[in-house]
């Protein structure tokens, strides 16, 4: 049966209680049964999570028209037309169309490919449902598509809300709700509502402060609730806030994004300089006025690398494309791809990427030292009763490893002799858990039952538990500074052989009826510690070894001991140094911290906020940062980096931050990322270079031309038939496969290098321009004319087509040359002198003002482009 209201939102249901927003669904607290859940699907469609939908072709196509090189040409077409250059505006009509149909192709199939790869690390939902009427609920993982009103949910640390709810039941429940109210910090939510304490800027959707309603796109922070869903696909607040706005703005600017802009408004300043530069010379030396105007739109035209966005849109696709078919690694964000390549720092937090968090239970010991069985019970009555009752979706694999330990022993049995009342779940920001248990049958005294990490637990212990593990009203004593030490040196000791220590506290207390709260857990008698042994993730160590040799600095970002961490890294084969723990990092400025960074390896016992902020302090030293990590406690350094990287188990909330997923186990799969962000980083380079350093050598020799001859060296139309030419010619770039030397270092596109490289490569070419006018001045007979002037104009051409085609493999990093040249370049190059030497001698030559050259010329022609290779060859290119 369907609801009698589904699609109202939470809106109407904002102030209901629980039992009442349950009859409006029509459901129960068991949830739905999985006929009733298949009908509401059909009948309310699919939980659609309002994605950046694709845009359509004719927005696509003007979102290219903005693009800044397009407007540009745009404005010089315009200029061109005013002039009645009709043959100008022509083909710079059809450059402007030509780019724009590309790019849009190129983004449109980057767009699905991404689109692809992000299904393929779609996120679940846990959801209590039952098989039929009568049946027991079962927790099921389900694609968070197929949810519907009335599903009861589960929600747990690192999970995304995956539609509008409502709780029923909540425990120390934080969400993040900034894709919704922008405000970072994180709400307490709980099941009794309250009235909204503002007006409602949120419609009949429901208002985000309300602290019973948690809406689709939040996280959750810490602690855990069940939930009734309200609201889903395209009536949740989150699509409703969407509608109207078009495509959501995209992910934060990335390194790439800096770089490509830097690079774009150098060349657009350029481009708005060269009309008036060209007019004033011609002017000022030879007299000429406006006539010159189409020439010098044709020359700034000469300048636009029109097919950057292309290139762009194609390598970065094609990249991230093999990426997930080859190593199963997820590039979420095509640029995230050069800002791995860029990466030259790598912080990874430890457990469940370093390690497997499948940890096995070691040990357990009293404060004495001594084997105590009877404090892994109190543990695993702390870990049975979190897991009861904080209603977690999936149970903490530590708490997992206690209960499996604890089982067969008289401890474990004991466990089950205990009544839960509370939990506070673990939360990375205090590093312990606490359960408030009773014995059977004594209601009238609660015991908080603690555990966590030791400097944690014992910064909240008074007491110590004498000996034994008995009542725990048994015999304590103080625990005075000297035994305080006295037991961190000893957990420190046991840390150090690489295991996982937990510190056991317990306090009985006369029972009381509110709530429990992190404040009540001090005064506690410490009974003593547990000890677990995680496995190494096979890969980990070849995974570090890889990311040394790349020249990436790798640093251990851990919230556990810091002899733990260090013993870890030790069997890692990664020398851990002087082990910095996160506690001496708070009274550090931005900049000491930034220094202390870059040359300690490993931190410890680091809070998720010391993680951020660690990896904000190497970006602001100007590391290109990236994140590895696996847990709700890596969000915000994951955030808060140039790339974050995550594993295919990572919670939810964590891949949805993440910029690369890697989905397969393997850690050594950083590796191939690495390689093809530096590939791709290369071949934009390598297209930048020899795209910019030919076109700025053309507009060298064409101002030098003003003075020096008494006729425009080419026309406007020769001009951007080349452009033509070039274009097409530079998008075999797409598929450049760049030397290993290139690789074994970060590759960034930095706009001060090219403005460097293009400067000398620049002039080199205008150099060899220079020649060929003096040769084309002494071998084409009747220069002064027009039938002179057409050859003359038809041997610069050849000559630019054949420099250009030379750059495109000269200029390449690592092995240049014909033979490391991949077979598309070397066929466009090939391509493009072919058409350079045909063009003034085929029968299209007199429509374009060109005619044939006298043979002297060719062989000159020789020899100004052997000098000009030999040269190009001489200087090198970046990488050789
Ligand atoms: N479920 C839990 N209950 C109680 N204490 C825990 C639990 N999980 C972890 N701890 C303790 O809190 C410490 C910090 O945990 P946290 O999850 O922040 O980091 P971690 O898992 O040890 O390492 P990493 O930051 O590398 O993932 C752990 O070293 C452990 O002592």
């Amino acid at each position: 049966m369907a609801p009698a209201d589904t699609g109202a939102g939470p809106g109407e249901l904002a102030d209901a209680t629980a039992l009442e927003v349950l009859r409006r669904l029509d459901t129960g607290p068991r949830g739905l049964t999985e006929a009733e859940a298949e009908v509401r699907l059909a009948r309310y469609g699919e939980n659609a999570v309002p994605e950046q939908r694709p845009p359509s072709w004719p927005r696509r196509f003007a979102a290219s028209v903005r693009d800044p090189f397009t407007a540009v040409l745009l404005c010089l077409g315009v200029v061109s037309a005013l002039v009645s250059s009709w043959g100008t505006a022509c083909v710079i009509t059809v450059l402007v169309l030509v780019s724009c149909g590309l790019r849009s192709r190129a983004e449109h199939r980057a767009d699905r490919s991404a689109a692809g790869l992000r299904q393929l690390v779609a996120t679940t939902a846990t959801v209590q449902r039952r098989a039929a009427p009568g049946a027991t609920p079962r927790l099921r993982e389900v694609p968070v598509a197929l949810l519907v009103p009335g599903d009861v949910i589960r929600l747990g640390p690192g999970d995304v809300v995956p539609a509008d709810v409502r709780l029923l039941r909540a425990h120390h429940l934080t969400v993040q709700q900034a894709a919704l109210t922008g405000e970072s910090a994180a709400a307490v939510k709980e099941p009794e509502p309250r009235p909204a304490v503002r007006p409602l800027t949120f419609g009949a959707g429901g208002d985000p402060e309300r602290p019973h309603l948690c809406f689709q796109g939040s996280s959750v922070g810490s602690g855990s609730g069940t939930a009734v869903v309200t609201a889903t696909g395209p009536r949740t607040l989150l699509a409703r806030a969407h509608r109207g706005r078009g495509p959501a703005a995209g992910p934060r600017a990335s390194a790439f994004d800096r770089a490509v802009h830097g690079i774009s408004w150098m060349l657009v300043r350029f481009m708005l300089l060269t009309p008036p530069l060209v007019l004033l010379v011609n002017a000022a030396v030879r007299g000429r006025g406006l006539e010159t105007l189409p020439f010098a739109v044709a020359v700034a035209v000469g300048l636009t690398p029109e097919m950057l966005p292309v290139v762009v849109a194609t390598v970065l696709a094609r990249r991230a494309a093999g990426l997930a078919r080859d190593d199963r690694v997820i590039v979420r964000w095509l640029p995230a791809l050069h800002d791995l390549g860029a990466m030259d720092v790598l912080c990874t937090d430890k457990t469940g990427t370093l390690t497997l968090d499948r940890p096995v239970v070691e040990a357990a010991w009293d404060p004495g030292g001594r084997p105590d069985p009877g404090v892994l019970g109190w543990a695993a009555v702390n870990s049975l009763w979190t897991l009861h009752l904080a209603d977690l979706p999936a149970p903490d694999p530590l708490d997992e490893a206690v209960l499996d330990a604890a089982g067969a022993t008289a401890g474990g049995r004991d466990a089950g002799r205990w009544e839960g009342v509370a939990a506070l779940p673990f939360d990375p920001g205090r590093r312990l858990s606490t359960a408030v248990v009773h014995r059977s049958g004594q209601r009238a005294r609660h015991t908080l039952v603690v555990k966590g990490a030791v400097e944690a637990v014992l910064e909240r212990c008074t007491r110590v538990r004498a000996a034994g593990s008995g009542e725990p009203a048994a015999a304590t004593r103080p625990l005075d500074e000297a035994e305080r030490l006295r037991l961190s040196e000893r957990a420190a000791a046991r840390a150090a052989e690489g295991l996982r220590l937990l510190a056991v506290a317990v306090d009985e207390r006369p029972a009381r009826l509110g709530g429990y709260r992190a404040a009540d857990e001090h005064g506690l008698v410490l009974v003593g510690f547990v000890a677990l042994r995680d496995t190494l993730a096979p890969t980990a160590a070849a995974a570090l070894a890889g990311l040394a040799r790349r020249g990436i600095a790798v640093k251990v970002v851990t919230g556990d001991h810091p002899g733990t961490a260090a013993r870890v890294c030790r069997d890692l084969g990664f020398a851990p140094g002087d082990v910095v723990d996160a506690g001496a990092v708070d009274a550090l400025s931005d900049t000491e911290l930034a220094e202390l960074a870059s040359r300690t390896a490993v931190f410890a016992r680091c809070t998720p906020e010391h993680k951020a902020r660690i990896v904000r302090a190497l970006r602001g030293a100007g590391h290109v940062t990236g994140f590895l990590g696996d847990g709700v406690n890596d969000l915000p350094a994951l955030r808060a980096s140039d790339v974050g990287i995550c594993p295919g188990d990572a919670v939810d909330v964590t891949r949805d931050a993440a910029d690369v997923v890697l989905a397969a186990k393997e850690l050594t799969a950083i590796d191939h990322a690495v390689t093809a962000g530096r590939r791709s980083t290369s071949a934009l380079g390598t297209y930048l270079r020899v795209a910019l350093s030919s076109n700025l050598g053309n507009v060298i020799a064409m101002l030098a031309a003003g003075p020096l001859l008494p006729f425009l060296p080419m026309l406007p139309a020769q001009v951007l038939v080349q452009n033509l030419c070039f274009d097409a010619a530079q998008l075999a770039f797409a598929a450049d496969r760049p030397a290993p030397g290139v690789l074994r270092r970060p590759a960034a596109l930095r706009p001060p290098d090219f403005l460097r490289f293009i400067a000398v490569f620049g002039v080199l070419n205008a150099a060899a321009d220079l020649g060929i006018f003096a040769v084309l001045l002494a071998t084409v007979p009747a220069v002064h004319h027009s039938t002179g002037q057409a050859a003359f104009h038809a041997g610069w051409f050849t000559e630019n087509l054949i420099t250009q085609a030379l750059v495109m493999f000269l200029l390449r990093p690592g092995r240049g040359g014909w033979a490391g040249t991949p077979a598309a370049i070397r066929a466009a190059s090939a391509a493009l002198a072919v058409v350079g030497v045909l063009l003034p001698l085929s029968p299209l030559a007199p429509a374009l003002g060109m005619a044939a050259l006298p043979p002297t010329y060719y062989l000159l022609l020789t020899a100004v482009l052997t000098l000009y290779a030999a040269a190009l060859r001489q200087r090198g290119a970046p990488g050789a």
